[in-house]
């Protein structure tokens, strides 16, 4: 048995999903993985699912099609997995910049934003070498504008936000558990 089994779970298609967003580093795949083992659910990855179609990895994909190449090809696979119900998807950390890809999670799934330190970010991250955004002279000072950035977007869309960086992984799979499992009563509740 899952640990929270969904009540009435399709009967919403806001709550038929969960979605991770949030920067890079702030833990969205390690997360996503626990919470759909917890509710075994299918997991996926976005970030996973364009190198697996493409057959090479996404700084491969940055250097032959730029940036905007792989926003499309994001843009392509988050319309593709929002639509499959019943499942836990980490997006990659720009998928909230596309407005199609905000209403595409919004509309089908309970969205948790990860967020933790630029300090943590940078640690966790610090002998990574596949993210292209990051390989800059400057890590930190790239962090700190996406964050400026993209803040606002990743409000937009959230129905929770959690910090990643300070709290244990188990007690972050936990309490976005509970929060989920909160929605779902509330929906059922309305719904009866
Ligand atoms: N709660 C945590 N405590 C300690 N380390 C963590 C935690 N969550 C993730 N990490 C570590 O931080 C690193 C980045 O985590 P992860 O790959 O899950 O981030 P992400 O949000 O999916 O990043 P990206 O957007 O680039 O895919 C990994 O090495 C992971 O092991
Ligand atoms: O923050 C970003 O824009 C990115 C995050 C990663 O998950 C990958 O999607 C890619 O490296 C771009
Ligand atoms: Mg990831």
């Amino acid at each position: 048995m899952p640990a929270f089994p969904c009540i009435n779970l399709l009967s919403m298609k806001k709550l038929q999903n969960i979605y991770l967003i949030g920067l890079m580093g702030v833990g969205k795949t390690t997360i996503g993985k626990q919470l759909a083992k917890a509710l075994q659910r299918p997991f996926y990855d976005s970030d996973k699912v364009i190198e697996d179609s493409m057959g090479v990895d996404i700084p491969t994909i940055f250097s032959y099609e730029g940036e905007a190449g792989f926003r499309l090809r994001e843009q392509a696979v988050i319309q593709q997995l929002t639509a499959i119900p019943g499942i836990v998807m980490a997006t990659g950390g720009g998928s909230v910049i596309k407005p199609e890809n905000r209403e595409a999670l919004k509309a089908s799934g309970f969205v948790v934003y990860l967020h933790c330190s630029i300090d943590k970010i940078l640690y966790r991250t610090r002998h990574d070498t596949q993210r292209p955004l990051l390989r800059t002279d400057n890590p930190r000072q790239r962090l700190q504008s996406l964050l400026a950035d993209r803040e606002p977007l990743y409000m937009a869309c959230a129905d929770f936000k959690i910090d990643s960086g300070s709290l244990p992984g188990k007690t972050v799979v936990k309490t976005i558990l509970q929060q989920y499992q909160a929605a779902l009563e509330h929906n059922e509740s309305i719904a009866s």
